[in-house]
C-alpha cells in the first residue's frame, strides 16, 4: 500500500519532459578517460557531463556550462534530461553532483534568461526551474552534492534538494540564498527547502539577511554535513554516498518521500499560479531595473 502510493507519487513528479533542447546534443555516449567496458563509458550532453560506474551502481554528474554554471535553459533541461536517463536505468542507485567548472559550483539562476525577456520566455524558463528542483528533491536515486565551488541562490537549491552535501573548505565558496540581495524574493519553494534543512529562525534571518555562509558557518547551521579539503571532496561524497547506499532502497526511498512529499505537493497543487507570480514580479520595470544593475555590478568587478 505505501509502496503504490510512493509510485503513484513519484509518477506524478514526472511532469511533461519538454521539446526544446536548443543546441543541445543529448545522449552522447563516449568511452571515459582509462577506457574500460560500459560500465566505464560516460554520457550526457554538452552541459552535462555524467561518468556512470555501473559497478557501484553511483554515476558522477558534472555540471559544465563555463564560466560559472549559470542555470540557463539548456543547462535545466539537460541536467533534468541525464537524472531521468539514471532513474531509468535500474544499474543506478546514486548520482554524485559537482561541478566542471573551477571554483563555482553553480551561480544559480541564469539572469539573462530574465532579464530583458518577454513573459512567455521567462514563464517557460520557471517551469524549467519548477521541474529541475522537482525532479531532485524526489528523486528515487540517493544524490549527495559535491561542491566544489561558490553556491549561491539556485546553486544552493539544488544542493539542497540532495540528501546530502560536501562542501570544499575554501573561504571563497560561499552557499546561501542571496535573493534580497538582488531585490528578489526566493518564491515559497526555495523557503521551504530552506526551513526543511536548516530550521525556522535560522532560514528566517538568513533569508531577509541573504547570507552566503562561509563554509564553517554552513557547518554550524546545518546547509551542509560535511566540510573538507578541496582534495578530498570527491573521496569525501564517495564515502557518504557508500552510507547511504548500506540502506534497502525501498527504506530509504519511501522515508525519502515521507518526508519531502508535503513540500513538493505544495508546489505542484500551485505550479501555474507560481509561475505567474514570477513572471509578473521579475517582469516588472522596477525588478528588471535591479536585475539589470545586478548584474552590470558582477560584470565590472571583473579583474
Ligand atoms: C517571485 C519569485 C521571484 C524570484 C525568484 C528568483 C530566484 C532566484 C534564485 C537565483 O538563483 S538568482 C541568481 C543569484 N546568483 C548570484 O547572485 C550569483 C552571482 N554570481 C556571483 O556571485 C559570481 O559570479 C560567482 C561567485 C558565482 C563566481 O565568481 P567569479 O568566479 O569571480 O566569476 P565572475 O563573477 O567574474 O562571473 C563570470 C561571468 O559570469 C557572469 N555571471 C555570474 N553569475 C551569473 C548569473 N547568475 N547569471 C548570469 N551570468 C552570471 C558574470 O557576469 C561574468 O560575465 P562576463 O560577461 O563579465 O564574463
Amino acid at each position: 500500500m505505501a509502496l503504490a502510493s510512493g509510485v503513484r507519487f513519484a509518477e506524478r513528479a514526472l511532469l511533461r519532459p519538454w521539446a526544446l533542447l536548443r543546441g543541445t546534443t543529448l545522449g552522447r555516449t563516449e568511452p571515459a578517460a582509462g577506457g574500460g567496458g560500459d560500465g566505464a563509458r560516460r554520457f550526457g550532453s554538452q552541459r552535462v557531463l555524467v561518468e556512470p560506474d555501473a559497478a557501484s551502481g553511483v554515476a558522477v554528474m558534472k555540471l559544465r556550462n563555463p564560466p560559472v554554471n549559470a542555470l540557463s535553459l539548456e543547462l535545466l533541461t539537460e541536467l533534468v534530461i541525464s537524472l531521468e536517463k539514471l532513474e531509468n536505468d535500474k544499474t543506478f542507485r546514486g548520482v554524485i553532483l559537482t561541478s566542471d567548472c573551477p571554483r563555482v559550483f553553480c551561480a544559480g539562476l541564469d539572469l539573462t534568461e530574465i532579464c530583458g525577456r518577454n513573459p512567455a520566455h521567462c514563464a517557460e524558463y520557471w517551469k524549467a526551474m519548477q521541474e529541475l528542483w522537482l525532479r531532485t528533491y524526489l528523486s528515487s536515486l540517493v544524490l549527495v552534492a559535491a561542491i566544489n565551488g561558490a553556491c549561491p541562490a539556485g546553486g544552493c537549491i539544488i544542493a539542497l534538494s540532495c540528501d546530502c552535501r560536501v562542501l570544499a573548505d575554501n573561504p571563497k565558496y560561499r552557499i546561501g540564498l542571496n535573493e534580497t540581495l538582488l531585490g528578489i524574493i526566493a518564491p515559497f519553494w526555495l523557503k521551504d527547502t530552506y526551513v526543511n534543512t536548516i530550521g525556522h529562525r535560522a532560514s528566517e534571518q538568513a533569508l531577509q539577511l541573504g547570507s552566503l555562509f562561509p563554509p564553517a558557518e554552513a557547518l554550524q547551521v546545518g546547509l551542509v554535513d560535511q566540510v573538507v579539503p578541496e582534495d578530498q571532496v570527491q573521496s569525501t561524497a564517495l564515502s557518504e554516498m557508500a552510507r547511504w547506499l548500506a540502506v534497502p532502497d525501498h527504506a530509504r526511498q519511501l522515508t525519502k518521500n515521507m518526508m519531502r512529499k508535503a513540500t513538493a505537493d505544495r508546489l505542484l497543487r500551485q505550479r501555474d499560479a507560481d509561475t505567474q507570480n514570477f513572471v509578473s514580479f521579475v517582469c516588472r520595470d522596477s525588478i528588471q531595473k535591479s536585475l539589470q544593475a545586478y548584474l552590470e555590478k558582477l560584470r565590472q568587478r571583473k579583474g
